[in-house]
């Protein structure tokens, strides 16, 4: 809704639907009536939109776009604003995004606070601006500026915003009182031309036909896959061809084109994904309601190897002070050179400057004596996989650090339980699962084990939003989430080879569906002699010597391709030669081998393999499907509580396309049923591949007909 009061001859219309105002039919009907009301009453000498709660508005109220047009569309108000005599001004504080610049744009006037932030995110969520922000914003700040905030979605701060011509004041204090002035100020000035409507689009000496070329061919390129940032600059480029009415008709053609569309609900669903993995609750009570996060504000990294070496670089790029600790001297400063030069790289791509970068590197303090940890907050152990190992780490970070210090272990596949026995705090103790490369990856995959706190779990998430990842908790199993799914996606992909494809097809299959890379690129770029060594010494464990022959391994079909690429010596990038050649400068193109196909024949014929021309639809159903049921099985054991989870940590984790909003939302396009039905014949083919064994859930939803968003519940693991 919208209240209505008035205030020295000025009516102020204050936008209200905590927490950020968003454009719900009822806040358009309200607005719609405040100024209406206004309008008409004789009174009243100018009128200030403002919002409640310290923002202005957020834009059209997204959880409604669902339910179809209701109440008045935002151009009808700012085609009634437009007519108005009496001016009326936007004044913003917190932010004016989407729809809630659209209406400031239909003000006549626009003041903000210095703290305001401006900016048209729609194509974030797959979609243009459709309440004339591409007709008006070019008008305001120039054709070239408003196309950059419009296709990249970027918001401006109030300062920039007003150079740009967007705003026309910025004040300090109260914004509201700030707004009834400017506003008085105002009254006397014809308000048609303040209007935007009456303005041209500002080209600042551009020439239309030559910018709309480029443009479209930029954007085209940079964001591959993404149908809306091209409609964002049709419609721009539009705006600044034809006359105004024109433009805002198109713009709404292409807004409800784009609404519908598979790719906006894609977008949209991650949008509240994303917020969504924030509400964690523990199997054993306790959740993000209740429990207290433990204050933060120094940590230690045990290992400065590059995964250690990255995790304190997010640490003290967060503005926390890190101790980086290592067992001598030589490993430190490896740590610290690989640390400064990763920092070093963010100078020169421009996301830092050199000042801000020493300032960081001043928090960090590189430490080869335990005794440094004493008294840190936190401590992430990020040495070698081995749970000995850990072990002795814990066992003395238990012994060296202060009660309430929290400890992480940066572990990809151990059981939290066997690393928390050796402290004598196993509720302070707690996965923090990093993704290589460590300080780019934004996914973090925390991991209560059986004992953790739930003010463990709550400080853990919230540190991982300080050092900006995206913290999706997840309970403790083998892989945990991501590796777990990995898992049978890489597995079919080898067996697709095995059966007839070539790295390079299957590669493509998964670049065209939109991954940013294929998996024998991944396997390549983090060496397949790491895959090589985590089967090894699982088979060690269980007393079993895989060899290039191995067919089977306990009982399931294996793919020794790996192990004769490492006997040929072939690691992947770092060896110049593994699924690929490399080529080019610093040995980064990679290129199909003869001679890696050479060895896949030798091995099919060696095992007596039959190879066939094995299609690309089949790939990808193979590969996917196959993680889509590890999913449900995920989520059938309380791994996850819901299906969003899930899909944050694949599109934060191996890059899934957003726009197909993760595996589970896209299992869910696909259809259950489907879905079901396909797993069920694939694992009739290969039933000696455990993976393909269907997930009792996704057999009892496929009977269903349940929504995604219920998924967690049919499971009973949601534990909120
Ligand atoms: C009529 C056609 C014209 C225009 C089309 C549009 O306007 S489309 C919408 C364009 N606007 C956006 O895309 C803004 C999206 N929101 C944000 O970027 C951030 O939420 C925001 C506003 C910067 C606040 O960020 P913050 O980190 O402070 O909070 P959080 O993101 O957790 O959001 C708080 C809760 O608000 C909900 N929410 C935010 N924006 C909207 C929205 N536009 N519609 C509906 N709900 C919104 C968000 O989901 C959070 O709710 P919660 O229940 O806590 O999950």
């Amino acid at each position: 809704m919208a209240e209505y009061s008035i205030r020295d001859s000025v009516a102020i219309i204050q936008l209200d639907n905590a927490p950020v105002n968003a454009l719900s039919v009822a806040v358009r009907t309200g607005l719609y009536d405040g100024i209406e009301r206004a309008a008409g009453d004789g009174s009243v000498k100018a009128v200030v939109v403002c919002g409640k709660g310290g923002n202005f508005c957020a834009g059209a109220d997204i959880k409604e776009f669902d339910e179809g047009s209701k109440g008045p569309w935002i151009t009808e108000i700012g085609d009634f604003m437009d007519r108005m005599r009496k001016p009326v001004v936007a004044a913003i504080e917190g932010v004016a995004l989407g729809g809630g610049l659209e209406v400031a744009l239909f003000c006549h006037y626009r003041i903000a606070a210095k703290n305001a932030r401006v900016g048209q995110p729609e194509v974030n969520i797959g979609l243009i601006p459709g309440g004339g922000g591409t007709v008006r914003l070019p008008r305001a700040a120039g054709f070239k500026q408003a196309l950059e905030m419009i296709v990249t979605g970027n918001p401006v701060r109030a300062e920039r915003a007003l150079k740009m011509g967007v705003l026309d004041e910025v004040v300090s204090g109260n914004i509201l009182e700030a707004g009834i002035k400017f506003a008085l100020s105002k009254a006397h000035i014809d308000t048609s031309l303040a209007c935007l409507r009456n303005r041209p689009v500002r080209m600042d000496g551009l020439n239309i036909d030559t910018k709309a070329d480029a443009a479209l061919a930029h954007v085209k390129s940079k964001y591959k896959g993404f149908e809306a940032p091209m409609f964002c600059v049709k419609a721009v480029v539009n705006a600044a061809r034809v006359p105004y009415d024109d433009a805002i008709q198109k713009e709404r053609e292409y807004f409800f084109e784009l609404r519908t569309s598979g790719q906006s609900q894609a977008l949209r669903y991650a949008f509240f994904a994303e917020r969504q993995i924030a509400r964690w609750g523990l199997p054993g009570g306790g959740d993000y309601r209740t429990a207290r996060a433990i204050p933060v504000r120094s940590v230690g990294v045990v290992g400065a190897g590059t995964m250690g070496a990255g995790i304190a670089l997010c640490i003290i790029t967060s503005g926390l002070p890190c101790v980086l600790l290592e067992q001598n001297q030589e490993f430190l400063e490896k740590g610290v050179t690989s640390l400064r030069g990763q920092l070093m790289g963010t100078v020169r791509l421009g996301k830092m400057t050199a000042g801000e970068a020493e300032v960081c590197l001043s928090r960090l303090k590189p430490s080869t004596s335990m005794e440094d940890l004493k008294h840190v907050d936190m401590v992430i152990e990020a040495v070698f996989e081995d749970l000995k190992l850990k072990r002795e780490v814990f066992e003395r970070l238990d012994k060296t650090c202060k009660p309430e210090t929290i400890l992480c272990t940066n572990t990809s596949t151990l059981d939290i339980d066997s690393v928390a026995t050796a402290t004598g705090r196993p509720d302070k103790v707690v996965g923090t699962h990093f993704f290589a490369p460590s300080y780019l990856m934004k996914l973090l995959e925390n991991i209560y084990g059986s004992r953790t706190s739930p003010e463990t779990v709550a400080t853990v998430m919230r540190f991982g939003k300080t050092i900006r990842k995206v913290p999706v908790l997840v309970g403790s199993c083998t892989g945990f989430v991501a590796n777990r799914m990995l898992a049978p996606y890489t597995a079919e992909a080898q067996f697709c080879v095995e059966e007839g494809a070539s790295p390079a097809q299957v590669d493509s299959v998964l670049m065209d569906f939109g991954m940013p890379m294929g998996t024998f690129r991944v396997s390549d770029l983090s060496g397949i002699d790491v895959s090589f060594s985590i089967r090894r010494e699982a088979a060690r464990k269980l007393g079993v010597t895989l060899t290039v022959d191995s067919r089977y391994f306990r009982g399931q079909r294996h793919c020794s391709l790996i192990e004769r690429l490492v006997e040929k010596g072939r690691l992947g990038r770092k060896t110049g030669k593994g699924w690929y050649k490399y080529e080019g400068p610093g040995g980064t193109v990679p290129l199909e081998d003869p001679d890696v196909l050479e060895i896949i024949e030798t091995h099919c014929r060696a095992l007596g393999i039959e190879r066939r021309n094995v299609g690309s639809h089949e790939i990808q159903e193979r590969m996917q499907l196959a993680m889509i049921n590890e999913g449900f099985k995920i989520l059938e054991e309380g791994i996850c509580t819901r299906a969003e989870e899930i899909d944050v940590i694949w599109l934060y984790g191996f890059g899934w396309p957003r726009y197909l909003g993760g595996p589970m939302f896209y299992a869910s396009k696909l259809g259950l049923k489907r879905v079901f039905e396909k797993i069920c014949t694939f694992h009739k083919r290969f039933p000696h591949s455990q993976h393909w064994v269907p997930s009792v859930l996704l057999g009892k939803l496929s009977e269903s007909g349940l929504p995604l968003s219920k998924w967690g519940e049919a499971a009973g693991t949601s534990r909120l």
